[in-house]
Parts: C-alpha cells; structure tokens; sequence
C-alpha cells in the first residue's frame, strides 16, 4: 500500500543502530545503475560506510541483490556480509550459501536465450548459474518488446518459473522466493533477531522486501522514482550515501559526552 510519507527523505533515526537490522539492494541503491552489469562497482566511500555501520550495528547490515552471489561478492570485497542472491534464492550467512530448493532452467530454454542475444544485437546474457537468466537490453531498448514476447512463449517449458521485468532487464527466475522470504529469513538469525528491519531498494524486487520489513514493524526506503510501498524515499546511491553519513555521525555524537548547549534532534523515525 502506498505511504503518505513515501515522497520524503528518512528523517533521523531514533534509536541507536544496534536497534535496526540493516538489509540494502545492490545496482541502482549502493551502486549506480550502468550500461552493462560488469562496468559495476561500489565507490570506496560508500565500501568505507558499510564497515562503519556493520561495526556500528553489532554487524546486522546484508545485502539483498538480483545478482548471483558468485556476481556480488567481488564487487563488494573486501567486505563480508550476510547476503542474498538471486531475489533471494540464494543466502548466505555466518560463511555458509545455501539454496533454495528449486528447478534448473531446461537447456534448451538457455540455448534459446543465449540464440535471443546472438541475433539482437546489443542485448547481454547474464547466466545465473543455470536456475536463472537474464536478457539485459539497456543498450538496445528497441528490442525490449520481441525480447518479452519470446521469454514470455519459453514460461510454459519452465515449470515454476515466473518472467520478472527488472529496470531494462528481462528475467526467467523461480517464484519460489523473493526478498521478502530472504529477508523474513535473515531476521530469525542473530544478529538480526529481535531488531527492526530496515529495507533499502529501488526495483521492483525490493517491494518485497518493503513489504517484509514494514509487516515486522520496519521500514521501507525507496530509492528513486516510482509506485512503491515504502514509507519513505531518497533520489539516488549518492543521497542514500549523505544520508548514511548522517545516521552514522549522529550515532557517533551520541556516544560523545552531551554539551549542554546541543540542539534538540529534528524530527525521527
Ligand atoms: O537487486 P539488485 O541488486 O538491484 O539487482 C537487480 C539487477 O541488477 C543488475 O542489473 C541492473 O544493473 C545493471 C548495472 O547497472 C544495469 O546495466 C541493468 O540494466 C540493470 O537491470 C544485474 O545485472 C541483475 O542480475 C540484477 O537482477
């Protein structure tokens, strides 16, 4: 359901970040959104902000991405966080990945896709490892249509799978799992037991996750444009990053000896 808050940015946090349980969305919310999936990678400032806050939250900060996490985790190294791959397929956590029981894509609905790419020129593949593939077409929008209608005539051979349309990216992937259910996962696990969720994304997959996070009493952040369910919004990874900054200064003045002099804190959540 839309929030009435969802076009302002987060105000201050309220509580000290040890209370939160901290779950990001990868391209288009740490990382900037770029031609091709492989020119990605995440600033070093922003590298610099998830050590400070997985050291300022008792370590309760994960990553929720599309990507596999074979993908992921060199674009995120030297840091080691609990993630999941593939909307939440694939979980990883205290330095064991799991899957989520599911189907292969057949390899002929591959062979097809790797076919669709070959004759559309400037459409990628991205393989994930045989459960799921993408067709990427930012650097060719104009085929967007045919592409959809030929993934669209593959769904009846893949049984359980559902055709995802991500931001200029086409995707055959299992339904059996979402951000929601990875997150709703995490949270049973210390150290994210017991605090408050709060969920960052931009696609429509973070929906989910908004979703899942606001059910357990959390928070949503939107990042960008768009219809969302979350409660609040932020334009872009770089007034996601300000903002991170502030939370983690404030959190840091906080923990200094009070000067009778200090403002009051502007409003919170
Ligand atoms: O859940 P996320 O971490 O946001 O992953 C969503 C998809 O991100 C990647 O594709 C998107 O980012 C690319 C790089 O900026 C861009 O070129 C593409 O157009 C976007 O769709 C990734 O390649 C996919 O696997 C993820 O599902």
């Amino acid at each position: 359901m839309p929030s009435t808050h969802a076009q302002a940015p987060p105000p201050r946090l309220e509580l000290p970040l040890t209370r939160y349980a901290w779950f990001f969305d990868f391209d288009g919310t740490l990382a900037e959104l770029q031609a091709r999936p492989d020119r990605v990678s995440l600033p070093a400032a922003r590298k610099g902000l998830l050590r400070r806050l997985q050291a300022a939250s008792g370590g309760a900060v994960a990553i929720l991405t599309g990507r596999s996490l074979e993908d992921l985790q060199p674009l995120i190294a030297p840091l080691r966080l609990p993630c999941a791959g593939m909307h939440g397929l694939q979980l990883h956590i205290a330095d064991r990945t799991r899957m989520a029981a599911t189907a292969r894509l057949p390899y002929t609905v591959l062979a097809r896709l790797q076919d669709l790419a070959e004759c559309h020129p400037g459409v990628l593949l991205e393989n994930k490892g045989e459960c799921a593939a993408a067709l990427h077409y930012r650097q060719a929008p104009h085929h967007a249509s045919a592409l959809e209608a030929a993934m669209q005539a593959l769904l009846p051979t893949c049984n359980g799978y559902e055709l995802l349309h991500g931001k200029c990216v086409l995707e055959l992937r299992p339904a059996s799992a979402s951000k929601g259910t990875a997150l709703r996962l995490l949270m049973r696990n210390t150290p994210f037991k017991d605090r408050i969720p709060l969920c960052v994304g931009d696609d429509r997959t973070d929906e989910d996750g908004f979703a899942a996070a606001q059910a357990l009493g959390g928070i949503g952040i939107k990042i960008g444009t768009g219809a969302t369910q979350g409660q609040w919004r932020l334009a872009d990874p770089s007034a996601l990053q300000h903002w991170l900054h502030q939370q983690l200064e404030a959190a840091t003045h906080a923990a200094a000896p009070v000067s009778a002099t200090a403002a009051p804190p502007a409003s919170t959540i």
